[in-house]
């Protein structure tokens, strides 16, 4: 398995199934996607900003929502074997990536698996096991949680930087030093996640003492 970052924004996702797992990848994917679930029913869970459809699917209902969708993922979460076989089919006959929730190993989850996320945008970080156990991934993503505050405002702040340096004509070779020393200093971090704003003075000095480290004395001044 290789992790790829998708984007799902202005594309659709069908889910075929609506128990606790239809309800989580549904979730999941309405953060950017438009997503339509089907099952004949409902559980009591969130399905976040997901239109709910209340229909058994069959071959033909399938066929239906695939072209009506065109979606760029199908997800057959239901408990139905058999279902999810024609989910499989339905998907796969419009090219879109199929998504398996009730099989595992030896690549039987077809194209994708979803592994477990943590995010601190614009960071993520995602945990797969190959689909050999969702609990570990479920458990490590808890344990990397804990680990990443501070990411996502680690990433704006770097790329910021990036810009900034190449705006003030400092060589690629130097940029890249500089952005790799930010990224690594402990009291760069340290003074992140004690900011109150974005624009902390001890942030900005913290970056500064690092960048001036790295950067020719010409293009700091
Ligand atoms: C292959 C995959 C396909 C897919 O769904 O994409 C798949 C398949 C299966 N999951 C099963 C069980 C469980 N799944 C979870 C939880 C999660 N499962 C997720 C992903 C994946 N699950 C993909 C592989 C990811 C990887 O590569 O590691 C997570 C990470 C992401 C998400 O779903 O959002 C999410 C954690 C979300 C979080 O971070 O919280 C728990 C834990 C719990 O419920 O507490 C259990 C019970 C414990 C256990 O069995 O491990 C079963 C057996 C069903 C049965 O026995 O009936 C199958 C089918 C099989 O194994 O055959
Ligand atoms: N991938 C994962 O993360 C996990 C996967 N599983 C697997 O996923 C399956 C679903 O798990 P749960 O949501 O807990 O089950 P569940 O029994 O709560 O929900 C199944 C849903 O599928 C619907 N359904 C049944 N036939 C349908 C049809 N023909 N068309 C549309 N919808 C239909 C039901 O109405 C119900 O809403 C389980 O069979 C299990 O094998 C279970 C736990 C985690």
């Amino acid at each position: 398995m290789i992790p790829l970052a998708f984007d799902f924004t202005d594309e659709s996702v069908l889910v075929v199934g609506g128990g606790t797992v239809g309800a989580r990848k549904a979730r999941r994917f309405a953060r950017e996607a438009r997503v339509v679930v089907l099952s004949p029913t409902f559980a009591t869970a969130d399905f976040g900003e997901a239109d709910r459809v209340r229909a058994r699917a069959d071959a033909e209902l399938l066929d239906a929502w695939v072209s009506r969708l065109d979606p760029a993922l199908v997800v057959a979460a239901t408990d139905d074997s058999e279902t999810n076989d024609a989910v499989v089919a339905a998907g796969r006959s419009a090219g879109a990536l199929v998504n398996r929730a009730d099989h595992a190993g030896e690549r039987v989850f077809d194209d994708v698996a979803v592994p477990a996320t943590v995010r601190d945008d614009p960071v993520t970080v995602a945990v797969s096991t190959g689909g050999s156990s969702p609990a570990l991934a479920k458990h490590l993503r808890e344990r990397i949680g804990a680990t990443i505050d501070g990411a996502g405002a680690m990433a704006d702040l770097s790329a910021g930087l990036r810009d900034d340096l190449r705006e003030a004509g400092v060589p690629p070779a130097q940029r890249r030093d500089a952005v790799r020393a930010v990224v690594r200093s402990e009291p760069v971090w340290k003074a992140l996640r004690s900011a109150a704003t974005k624009d902390d003075q001890a942030v900005d000095d913290a970056v500064r003492g690092v960048v001036a480290e790295v950067v020719d004395t010409e293009h700091t001044t």
